[in-house]
């Protein structure tokens, strides 16, 4: 069955546990045909696990959907496609060496052994016509801009007529102009009667300018549903949260100038392919002070973050902290008092399946008081230690011996956080810190970044996320092309000057 007008969409009491967590908890949304509906709540919410069992990634434990009045038995996402329903995520799935136009034929699932281009091309174009917005078809993917593949990712749903879109977090990786332009779109499809869209994000702007609807999570239960339009912000910030307050935003205060400064004097690193992606790179992070880099992704930043934490080799240039020459290198780390958040903890910070006691051990878990003189290591201290740690934190896990990636993104960062800000810090190097972070863990990671350097530490931020940027940092710098172009203290310039910076207009 296919379907070609916007469908509808609801699940009836839908309940799954996993363990003792019980996830999802009696769950009723109800998504109507050609409406733009929110998804909300604070990470480990439930969102992705309601959807994942939409989808049929998961069985539900108990529960219903209806797909068009009717009921639907989902049991693996291709029965979910067989129905219409397809999913957007936070992340590209195209495969960059192919066009555009071969990314969406090999989607489908009845492609031919042998395809004849000139009969899909035709198909394609006729398809291309009846749609709102256009990519270009015989561009490779990976020359395509972020916001081209976003909008690539819908257009490969509706050529393989999925009607009813769910979209994960899909404006995380697009600049705010792409970011509206794609929602624009969706929302006059939804309202032609084109599509249902279905939409899971942490943004109050996005679901206020585009959606009509909205269900909030708290904690796997449902804690409220209503008009997005109409509803005020501080209406879905409390069914999110409930009295619990949020965090007052971050606020600096004079820090002691005690600790070292640290100085990044002429680096440049190369990529595999022997491209300069870092090139001569010179800034200083004096003691107390943020320095926040931006930059629009794959301009080095990455590459630099390797780079400090000897994950990738420096070609020439030298670190120091203080006047000290120093090299990125876990004994380093802890006589420097150098700490890192990288970008993605789960992937960059953790071992997903250890513990979440055993990853916030790991600075220290050779040494006394985690381990006795000799190095031999004592679980039940790691496991207390981990215990007061969470607890310090705020780690929301069902139990320290849950292994680290049973966890949602927010607390991944706590945990990391509690591992790293536990003690004395002299340097912070911080990437991306809330990217896919609900607003109250937005606020919590902030303040404890703000924290630090307001204790003494010198703190390197790379973030891509200007209003972080300008919401943390004491001075900005601009990265382009592997190079710092731009370097200011946050007092004397504003968004439009670092704007023109980024995009390699400044002057
Ligand atoms: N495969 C799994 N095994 C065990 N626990 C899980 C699993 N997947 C999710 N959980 C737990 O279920 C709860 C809900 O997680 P889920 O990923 O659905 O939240 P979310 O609202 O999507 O969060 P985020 O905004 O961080 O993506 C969390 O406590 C999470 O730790």
């Amino acid at each position: 069955m296919t379907a070609t007008q916007a469908p509808s969409l609801r699940t009836f009491h839908m309940s799954k546990a996993f363990g003792q967590l019980q996830a999802l908890d009696d769950i009723s949304l109800d998504v109507a045909a050609g409406s733009f509906h929110a998804l909300l709540g604070e990470n480990g919410a439930g969102k992705s696990t309601l959807v994942k069992c939409i989808m049929g990634f998961y069985q539900a434990d108990a529960g219903q959907v209806m797909f068009n009045g009717h009921e639907a038995k989902v049991r693996s996402p291709r029965d979910a496609h067989a129905l219409g329903i397809g999913m957007v995520y936070q992340h590209f799935t195209l495969v960059p060496c192919l066009t555009a136009a071969e990314n969406l034929v090999i989607a489908r699932a009845d492609t031919p052994m042998v395809i004849n281009w000139k009969t899909e091309r035709k198909r394609l174009d006729a398809f291309m016509e009846t749609m709102p917005f256009q990519v270009r078809l015989d561009a490779l993917v990976s020359t395509l801009s972020a916001g081209e593949k976003q909008k690539l990712e819908i257009l490969k749903l509706l050529y393989l007529n999925q009607r009813f879109l769910i979209l994960d977090e899909p404006t995380s990786v697009l600049t705010p102009s792409e970011a509206d332009e794609v929602l624009g779109v969706l929302r006059d499809m939804a309202h032609r009667n084109d599509v249902t869209v279905l939409m899971i994000s942490h943004k109050f702007r996005e679901v206020k300018t585009f959606c009509d609807s909205f269900t909030v999570l708290r904690r796997g239960k449902c804690a409220g549903t209503g008009d997005a339009r109409t509803a005020s912000i501080a209406e879905l910030s409390h069914m999110m949260i409930g009295d619990a307050g949020l965090r007052p935003p971050a606020t600096r205060t004079a820090a002691p100038k005690s600790a070292p400064a640290l100085h990044l004097n002429n680096l440049s690193a190369r990529d595999v392919e022997g491209r300069h992606v870092v090139s001569n790179v010179t800034l200083t992070v004096p003691a107390g002070q943020i320095v926040g880099i931006a930059g629009v992704s794959g301009n080095g930043q990455s590459a630099l973050i390797e780079v400090l934490s000897g994950q990738r080799a420096l070609e020439s240039g030298h670190i120091t902290v203080g006047d000290a020459a120093f090299s990125p290198t876990r004994r380093n780390f802890d006589r420097f008092k150098v700490f890192g958040l990288p970008e993605e903890p789960l992937r960059n910070a953790v071992v997903p399946r250890m513990t979440v006691a055993e990853n916030i051990a790991f600075r220290s878990f050779d040494k006394s008081p985690l381990a006795n003189r000799l190095g031999i290591l004592s679980p039940a201290r790691i496991r207390k230690r981990g215990a007061e740690l969470i607890n310090k934190f705020n780690v929301h896990t069902s139990s320290p011996d849950a292994p680290i990636e049973t966890l949602s993104g927010g607390n991944v960062q706590r945990a990391v956080l509690a591992r790293e800000l536990s003690g004395a810090v002299d340097v912070l190097i911080v990437a991306n810190p809330c990217f896919g972070l609900d607003f109250a863990s937005v606020a919590d990671i902030r303040g404890k970044i703000m924290e630090s350097r307001n204790k003494g530490a010198a703190v390197l931020l790379v973030s891509e996320d200007l209003d972080e940027i300008f919401e943390l940092a004491d001075q900005i710098a601009v990265m382009s092309e592997g190079q710092i172009t731009y370097l200011a203290a946050t007092a004397d310039t504003d968004t439009m000057q670092v704007g023109q910076h980024i995009a390699g207009h400044g002057k």
